[in-house]
Order: structure tokens, then sequence, then C-alpha cells
């Protein structure tokens, strides 16, 4: 007998979308047919008039355990990820104390994370000055890869991650080479910012477009280009988190085109919202790189479109409300909290409004970060024998995002009172329910429901695969 069937939805394969009933079994996909309907399961979802798509794999948010639960945890931040679709993620090596950057961080992080996460996660490890004798370590005990900053990366106290100088990221980027691991960079030119943001502060510019103009385009471009000279010297695979400009997407193709070893992200925010955004939200919607122009915005679609883009991650970096009360924009934490609405944004506008095709979207927001990090072919794709993670989608159910729907430590993000094009109905964990909207509940998203701590037991909750 099935564990569980799903029947009646519109299944996002690779490259197509077909109409099909989907059997579990034991966390896995074991049956991809027609029709399921003589066969028994223990639980049945109809889904006829939804869409069953590969589990969002986000490789990009910041839950800030240990000791820095107060901003996010693994427990809120995972439930608000099952609630958009989202079945994997990637933790970064800051803005927990202490910083992934050692063997004993490390364990206090994965003591952190036992037990409380709704969905599964792998961690990365952190790449700063100082700890070149950590990586082997790291990579020996699991990490998909590391992270280094090439600008400041902000917060407070002695002990946060630090940026790395270009001799600590050259020494860092030979140790990872041979590690067989992929180096994970912030990219924007620490002397043009600090320079920058001085100029502005000695003018008493302190507004949300001051800000802007201080991490300009060019920034992330020099940083760019200097990384993949080091990485063409040192043969490290390199992945570029949160490109904000086409014109970086522009340099990574050329290095693409000489062959080397090298991805990079966007995220929904750069693609939803533009700098005037900034200046009617506030702060609720600073980040680095900044958010750009609307011209901008539409050229990195393009991008995207063109297949330029190798996958979409959510950068959820949160704070408390109140540290994003500032009066000088500059002095506001930078970090977007929008975990929960990257699958709901990339298909709302990705394809509903763009045009572009689900097999396309989900290859950016599942497969490619499946491939890249090692996950794949256990995850990443609906297919026989892979991890039955999906997120049920709802594409005729356009929603207003409110503040009780998110489920993550503070419920702030720039995309309240947004209209999301399509919703997420359900979320499913190696076969099991983590997130279930029961609409005819119209108060709540009653998503305790199902057999949600099912899926926190056992194991494959830090996945620890190798490449
Ligand atoms: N310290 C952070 O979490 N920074 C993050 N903040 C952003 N992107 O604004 C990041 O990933 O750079
Ligand atoms: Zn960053
Ligand atoms: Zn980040």
């Amino acid at each position: 007998m099935l564990d569980l069937k799903i029947t009646g939805g519109h299944v996002v394969l690779r490259g197509e979308v077909l109409r099909l009933d989907i059997g579990v079994k034991d966390g896995t996909v074991v049956r991809l047919e027609e029709s399921l309907a003589d066969e028994a399961a223990e639980r049945h979802y109809e889904a006829a008039g939804k869409h069953v798509l590969p589990g969002m794999i986000d490789a990009h948010v910041h839950f800030n355990e240990p000791a820095m639960g107060h901003w996010e945890g693994f427990a809120t931040g995972s439930a608000a990820l099952a609630a958009g679709g989202c079945t994997s993620y990637m933790d970064m090596p800051l803005n927990g104390l202490p910083p992934t950057v050692s063997i004993t961080a490390l364990k206090r992080k994965l003591e952190a994370a036992e037990g409380r996460s709704r969905v599964d996660y792998a961690l990365w490890g952190g790449l700063v000055p100082g700890n070149a004798d950590q990586l082997a370590p790291l990579a020996e005990a699991g990490v998909i890869g590391f992270k280094a900053f090439m600008s400041e990366p902000g917060g407070e106290g002695e002990d946060r991650f630090q940026r790395v100088d270009d001799e600590a990221l050259l020494e860092g980027m030979k140790r990872i080479a041979k590690l067989n691991r992929v180096l994970a960079l912030h990219a924007e030119d620490e002397a043009m910012t600090v320079r920058l943001a001085r100029q502005a502060a000695a003018e008493g510019l302190t507004g949300a477009l001051d800000y802007a103009a201080s991490r300009p385009i060019a920034a992330e471009c020099e940083a760019v280009r200097r990384a993949l000279l080091m990485a063409e010297r040192t043969g490290c695979p390199l992945h570029f988190v949160h490109i904000s400009s086409a014109a970086a997407v522009e340099l990574i193709q050329a290095a693409k085109d000489r062959g080397l070893d090298v991805t990079l992200e966007t995220c929904p925010h750069y693609l939803t919202l533009t700098e005037a955004d900034t200046v009617s939200l506030g702060a609720v919607a600073k980040c680095a790189p900044p958010l750009r122009s609307a011209e901008e915005r539409d050229k990195l679609w393009q991008a995207l479109a063109d297949g330029r883009i190798d996958l979409i991650a959510s950068d959820h970096s949160p704070s408390p409300p109140e540290l994003k009360r500032a009066d000088r924009f500059f002095d506001a934490w930078g970090g977007i909290a929008g975990a929960q609405s990257t699958f709901e944004l990339m298909i709302g506008e990705g394809h509903l409004k763009r045009g572009l095709s689900l097999p396309f979207l989900c290859s950016l927001l599942s497969l490619r970060p499946a491939e890249r990090f090692g996950l794949h072919p256990r995850k990443g794709e609906i297919a026989l024998q892979a991890d039955a993670d999906f997120a049920i989608i709802d594409l005729n159910r356009p929603y207003k995002l409110s503040a009780e729907h998110l489920k993550q430590r503070h419920a702030y993000s720039p995309y309240t009172g947004r209209i999301m094009g399509c919703r997420v109905s359900a979320t499913v964990l190696r076969g099991n329910f983590v997130y279930l909207y029961n609409s005819d509940d119209a108060r709540t998203d009653d998503y305790s429901a199902a057999s949600a701590d099912d899926s926190m037991k056992g194991d494959g909750k830090w996945l620890r695969y190798r490449y």
C-alpha cells in the first residue's frame, strides 16, 4: 500500500507539465502514472485544478541561531519556508554567534537546529581571515560550501563574521579548490562602498536613495571581476550570491564562456522591487547590494529569461523590527525577510505575468540549486526514486499577503499588502505534509494539522551529501 497518493494534479517535470498521479512510499516517489485511482493509499490528497511542483530549494537563508534566535530561528524560519513551498534550505554561516567558521561553531549550529526544522536543511561554512585551517575539517563534517564577504557584513561584537581581504580570499580559494566545494561570495567592493558612504555622510546625505547610490553597480562589478581573476588562478568553483545587476551577470557569463566553474543567484527582491520601493516602504526593503531602478530590474528578468541566471534564492536576512528604524537609512539593518514569498512571487511574476514556463522556473528554484550543491538526484525534481518533496500550488487563487500570514519570527516583510498571483496550498516533505492551507477555513492557515511533526523524526534532517 502507498503511504500517500496525490491525484488529479498537473505535475511539473523537467521540461514538461503532465497530468499525472503521484504515489509515495517511505518518503520516496514510487509511482508517476496517468491514474492511481484504484491504488490503496494511507493518505490521499486530491489536487485537481492544482499544480504539483518540486519543493523549492532555498540556497541562501540566515537563521541566526545560536545566540541570535530573537532575530530568526530554525523553527520559525523553516515554518515560513514550508508555508512558501520550500522543502530544503541552506543556512548561511552568519548572523548567529559564533558564526559557522570552525568545527566548534558548526557543532553549536547543529545543536541549535536539531529537531527544530520543519523541512530539510544543509549548512554553509564561512571563510574568514584566519580560519584557513578549519576549511578541511568543515568540509569533512559536511558543509555544502563556504561563504565569504568581500565587503563588511554588518553586525556587532568582536566575534561577528569578518569580511575577507584579498590575501585571505586567495588563500581560501586555493584550499577550497582542493576540497571540492563551492565558494559563495557576497561581491561588493569594500573600498568603493566605504568611500562613497563617507562622502554621502560628509554631504549630509542620509536617505534611501543616497544609500543605494553609495553601493553602485560598479561596486558589484568590480568585486565580481576581482573574484573571477582569482578563481581563474586557483581553479576554485564560485557561486555569486544575490547578484543585482545585468552588468554583473554579463561578467559572470563571460567567465562561464571561458570555461570557469561559476554560477550566480539573484533574489526575488531584485526582480520584484525597485529603489522607489525603498523610498516608500523604508528599511524593510533595505538590502546589500541595494534595490536598483525599474530599468535594471527588467534587464535582470531578461537575463533570467535568457538562461544566464543559475538559481533564485531568498537571502532571507531578518532582524528585529527595531533595528530597521533609524534616522539615517545607512544605519538600519540591511536584509530582506522574504523567505515565505519566493515561490509565490516567482510563479506569480515570472509565470503568470511574464510568461516564463513552470519547468523553466522550477529549474531555477529547485533543480539547479540541488545540482550545484550536491543534493541531486535525491532532491531537485519530481522523479521516480527521488524524495517526495512537493509544493502544491493553486494558480487560480491570488491573495493579498498580510502580516498574519507570515510564520517567521517577526511578521515583517516588504511584500505585505502585495497581491500574490498564486497560493501555496500544501507543502510535502518526504511524503509528509509540513504545510496545509485549509481553504475551508477562511480565517487561518492551518498547518499544524496533517503530520507536520513526522518530518522532524528520523534521519535526513541535515543533508550530508558529498560531491
Ligand atoms: N549580514 C547579512 O545577513 N547580510 C545579508 N544582507 C543583505 N543581503 O542585505 C547578506 O547576505 O549580505
Ligand atoms: Zn550577502
Ligand atoms: Zn545573505
